[in-house]
């Protein structure tokens, strides 16, 4: 069986631990790296897996999964650098770091695979864009998608096209729950309980999205459908389109991109 190291087990690399167990891998296969001892032994406790140091890790595993910060990287790559096995596979899930930043670094011949999941990964609905980098081949594309594939979604792109699939799916949670949290306010202002905002806001956006995955029709029908004329709907979108929102998403998911970009250069300036 495929032993998988997870090298820094914070909110996506626990998502990834908490997603390959629940998709039934056994804890045995699945090992982790943590900077503190206490939270590797919360996570031990959790999970049953173990955590082991960088080197036991680079012994043990077929698979490296790099989720430490991008601002982290420098220092791993230092303790990686000469001691990553012929074979052993590194993944990647760091926002902006490409490929080619590991193949400097480590053994020639390592292959890399790049990744972009997100944190939906925790219960089994992860978006994940996988590319591959130089020396990595059809197999482990294979092997990143039937990992990544265990736990939601995965597609595969270009490595040019990471950095907007960072700003789309690899944040995009973080729009829908900043929306969320938003809309919940609006049942404030309006008067309803905080608990009775929240129960209509969740409902409504698991539904919404239940009916986009499943219905197979585009966003602006389903839209329509629920926009009556003279209605209440049309009276909401027209503020949503006074103050620009669609404009404002535009400029948002692009400074995430510019931002993913400036990461990777950062670090690779070639
Ligand atoms: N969060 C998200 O939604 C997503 C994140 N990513 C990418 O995943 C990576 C991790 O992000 P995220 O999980 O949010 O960040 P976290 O800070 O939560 O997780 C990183 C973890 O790695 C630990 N760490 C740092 N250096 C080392 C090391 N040398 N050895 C072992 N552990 C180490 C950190 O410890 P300490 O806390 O002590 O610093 C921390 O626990 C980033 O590169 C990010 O771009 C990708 C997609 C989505
Ligand atoms: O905000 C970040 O940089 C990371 C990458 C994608 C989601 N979270």
């Amino acid at each position: 069986m495929t032993t998988i190291a997870i090298l820094g087990a914070g909110k996506i690399g626990e998502a990834l631990l908490a997603g390959l167990l629940k998709a039934g891998r056994a804890p045995s296969d699945l090992l982790f790296t943590e900077r503190y001892d206490q939270r590797a032994a919360e996570l031990t406790e959790r999970y049953g897996v173990a955590g082991v140091d960088t080197p036991e890790a680079v012994e043990r595993a077929d698979v490296l999964v790099v989720a430490v910060k991008p601002q982290d990287i420098e220092p791993l790559l230092d303790l990686l650098a000469d001691t990553v096995r012929p074979g052993t596979l590194v993944v990647s899930l760091c926002a902006g770091l490409p490929a080619s930043l590991y193949e400097r670094r480590l053994p020639a011949g390592t292959p890399v695979v790049r990744v972009m999941p997100n944190t939906p990964m925790l219960v089994g609905e992860a978006m994940s864009a996988i590319s591959a980098g130089a020396a990595a081949g059809p197999e482990h594309l294979d092997l990143v998608e039937e990992m990544l594939g265990s736990v939601g979604k995965v597609v595969r792109v270009p490595e040019t096209q990471q950095d907007a699939v960072t700003a789309l799916s690899g944040s995009g949670p973080a729009y829908f729950f900043y929306l969320v949290e938003a809309m919940i306010d609006a049942g404030i202002l309006l008067g309803l309980p905080r608990a009775v905002s929240t129960d209509l806001i969740i409902q409504s956006a698991v539904g919404a999205a239940t009916m986009l995955r499943d219905s197979a029709e585009h966003p602006v029908i389903l839209r329509e459908a629920v926009t009556s004329p003279g209605g209440t709907t049309i009276a909401a979108i027209r503020e949503l389109e006074n103050h620009k929102v669609r404009a404002a998403l535009l400029s948002a998911i692009e400074a995430a991109a510019v931002r993913s970009a400036e990461l990777g250069r950062a670090h690779d300036p070639a």
